[in-house]
């Protein structure tokens, strides 16, 4: 049988792979590219599970090409590095988020918005410039070039501060373009996940006062007590609804389900701004009025730049921020990739990949 296309690079990996819309890992052997003379070779440690990371596995966006191997909350350590490599050494703390590459001469990679590169080669899931496709952290090694290579702060914690390449940037990101870092000013946070719990951790960071909106009552007292959430509303209580009408300056939306926009576009000031970051298979329902009606922006907002990525680590570094995490083994991915389709994980999955994914 012809080699599959993972498996035409010179050097041999070991990675965790789904290859139907079970969305079911199970170990596979996989090759990565000899570290080219612009790349950095990483011993892959952790590994966080992003909610996108489920929606690929299963098919929901009908883009997967199979076998999968997810992951782009990576950190780990460097291996190698080609010859034309003088930002990184062998040794150091690095992670790798969303982006494996993009053309980094258009418009977009010029202004240093590769997020919105459209040649854009994301970590997993997506045709490498080879033509092969790429596989992600749910592995013990990647080889990625240098520009897309994070340096982990110092005290960052690796299991800790994985989940930052992926959930952190992509909430640090709006905040920072949409006036959502101001103090005082308050946001609401739709969705109390893996991005939802660092957003709250982000806004409070900034000084700013923030309103969870939730499906799970449960997550309240957590929410308020560890997370220094300002209030909690339950959106399927009215009277909580009611109360918080025309509150917030914004909101960041990171639900994983579809939704009907109106009850929360209500929860705006005039003039507010939602950012939509969820990507759920199916569309969101919107009326004209919830918009127009109070002169209101719904917006999106997607991962984030190389540079606002080393930008937002540095900044969580100094405030201490780091994702609440529960680490996992590679022999439990399965069993989270279920609890994560039920929301029961406070807050993010991270892999740890470096003690077990190992062959038997
Ligand atoms: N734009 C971008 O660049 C990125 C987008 N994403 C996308 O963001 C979404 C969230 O990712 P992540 O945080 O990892 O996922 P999580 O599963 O960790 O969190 C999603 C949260 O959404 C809330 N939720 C679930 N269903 C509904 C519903 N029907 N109505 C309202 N809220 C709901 C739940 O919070 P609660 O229990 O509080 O209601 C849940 O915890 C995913 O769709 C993912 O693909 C992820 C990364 C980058
Ligand atoms: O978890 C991050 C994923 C972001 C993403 C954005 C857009 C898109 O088409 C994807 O496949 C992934
Ligand atoms: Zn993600
Ligand atoms: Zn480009």
């Amino acid at each position: 049988m012809a080699p599959t296309e993972a498996e035409q690079h010179p050097r041999k990996a070991l990675a965790l792979a789904a290859h139907d819309a079970s969305g079911r890992v199970t170990p596979i052997r996989i090759s990565r590219r000899d570290t080219g003379d612009d790349d950095v070779a990483i011993q892959v440690l952790y590994c966080g599970i992003c909610h996108s990371d489920l929606h690929t596995v299963r098919n929901e966006w009908r883009t997967a090409i199979y076998p999968v191997v997810p992951g782009h909350e990576i950190a780990g350590l460097v291996t190698e590095v080609g010859k034309n490599v003088h930002k990184f050494n062998v040794g150091d703390r690095v992670g790798v988020g969303c982006m494996a590459n993009t053309c980094q001469s258009c418009e977009s990679c010029e202004a240093g918005l590769e997020n919105y590169c459209s040649k854009i080669v994301f970590t997993y899931n997506s045709h490498d410039r080879d033509g092969t496709v790429t596989c992600g952290g749910y592995s013990d090694m990647v080889v990625v070039n240098q520009r897309f290579v994070i340096r982990f702060p110092d005290g960052m914690p690796l299991d800790k501060g994985a989940p930052l390449l992926c959930a952190g940037i992509t909430v640090y990101t709006p905040m920072k373009y949409h006036g959502l870092n101001e103090p005082g000013k308050r946001v609401g946070v739709i969705g109390l996940g893996g991005l939802g719990h660092v957003a709250v951790k982000f806004a409070k960071a900034f000084g700013m006062r923030v309103t969870v909106i939730s499906t799970s009552p449960e997550k309240r007292e957590e929410a308020v007590e560890k997370l220094g959430a300002d209030d909690f509303v339950v959106s399927s209580d009215a009277g909580q609804m009611k109360a918080a009408k025309g509150t917030m300056h914004g909101i960041i939306n990171t639900a994983s389900a579809s939704m009907s926009m109106y009850p929360y576009l209500a929860l705006l000031k005039p003039q507010g701004k939602m950012i939509l970051l969820g990507l759920p298979e199916k569309p969101l329902q919107i009326s004209a009025f919830s918009l127009v009606a109070g002169g209101k922006t719904l917006s999106g907002s997607c991962m984030g730049s190389i540079k606002d990525t080393q930008e937002m680590m540095d900044f969580a570094a100094k405030h201490e921020l780091t994702a609440d995490v529960e680490v996992i083994g590679a022999d439990d991915v399965n069993d989270a990739l279920e609890r994560l389709a039920k929301g029961d994980v406070r807050y993010r999955f991270v892999i740890d990949i470096g003690n077990t994914l190992v062959t038997t």
